[in-house]
């Protein structure tokens, strides 16, 4: 099976800064893959060294066991980066067809307007007179001009609404249906549990987790129970027990740390503490992306 893409120890420094550090992965064709981290975190410059567009420090990139810049692998490929930028001097049909005549196999012209959502007369505005979330259609339909076997996209749906952002996806599972392969950066935990099929985990420029969205979740996830308790507060002694990771008081309420809230209730009651109001936390997704930015990553 061909490899898609592949990365070695890929490094990118700034000024003695390293924006990516050290990162490893291959994606195989089919795949749709979230590239997801908070602010700062490397999405950006890792996909720019994917494209070839910015030279890594050190490391290597290849895409269909090519170097990305070769001709053979920017036919296979489209792009939709953060800043949206396309030629203001042309028309929306020129454009389109400007872009497709870049491409061996192109979608066909009707199969573009569709994805650009527009009709009739709006085909002959300039792109600098269109809106906001014009722009960012057409440059969906341009990303998407040569039907590519890969596709990126950076923060897509940043400023859409939730029915542009449905859309959107929807249009991308269609594509990811045919068969192809699609790698996008985010900062929402829910965007890509919803959409990719895996998920790069990036923090502070490293990758900190790679698997299925169910794994990542899994591993993140805190759950707690919480309860409450008469008299002395025994913190040592819930620190000794087996699957406590942590103990708090909070809101006069005890709160354990636990990858298995089974075990720790049941070794509670067997030790007959004298708890009440008892309640388990499974974790919230939100909450433990949070907890990325101020951990230095998971191990
Ligand atoms: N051209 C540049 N010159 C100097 N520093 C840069 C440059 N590009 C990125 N950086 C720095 O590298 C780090 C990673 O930035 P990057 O844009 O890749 O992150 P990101 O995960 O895409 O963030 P965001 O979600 O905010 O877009 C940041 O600290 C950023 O300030």
């Amino acid at each position: 099976m061909e490899t898609i893409v592949e990365i070695n120890n890929l490094t990118k420094e700034f000024k003695g800064k390293r924006a990516v550090e050290d990162v490893s992965f291959s994606i195989k064709p089919g795949e749709v893959v979230a590239i997801l981290g908070p602010n700062g975190a490397g999405k950006s410059t890792a996909i720019l060294m994917m494209l070839g567009l910015l030279h890594p420090t050190s490391g290597t990139v290849s895409l269909f066991n090519q170097k990305p810049q070769e001709q053979k692998v920017r036919e296979r490929i489209g792009v939709m980066l953060q800043q949206v930028s396309i030629m203001d001097a042309l028309k929306v049909k020129e454009l389109l067809a400007l872009f497709r005549s870049y491409y061996p196999t192109p979608l066909s012209m009707e199969e573009m307007i569709r994805l650009t959502g527009m009709q009739g007369s709006e085909l002959n505005r300039r792109t600098d007179k269109l809106s906001g979330g014009q722009k960012r259609r057409v440059s969906f339909a341009l990303a998407m001009a040569g039907n590519p076997d890969l596709v990126f996209f950076d923060e897509p749906t940043v400023g859409m609404d939730s029915t542009a952002r449905k859309q959107f996806w929807e249009k991308v599972r269609q594509h990811a249906n045919a068969g192809k392969t699609v790698l996008f950066s985010t900062h929402y935990l829910q965007e890509a549990d919803d959409v990719a099929t895996r998920i790069l985990l990036f923090n502070e420029g490293k990758l900190v987790a790679d698997g299925s969205p169910a794994s990542i979740k899994q591993r993140l996830l805190k759950k707690a129970v919480s309860f409450k308790m008469d008299g002395h507060f025994p913190k040592e002694q819930f620190l000794a027990m087996e699957h406590i990771s942590d103990v708090s008081e909070e809101k006069g309420r005890i709160v354990i740390q636990t990858e298995d809230t089974d075990r720790v209730l049941s070794s509670l009651f067997s030790i007959e503490m004298p708890i009440s109001d008892i309640a388990i936390d499974k974790g919230r997704l939100e909450d433990a992306f949070e907890q990325l930015t101020v951990e230095q990553g998971v191990s």
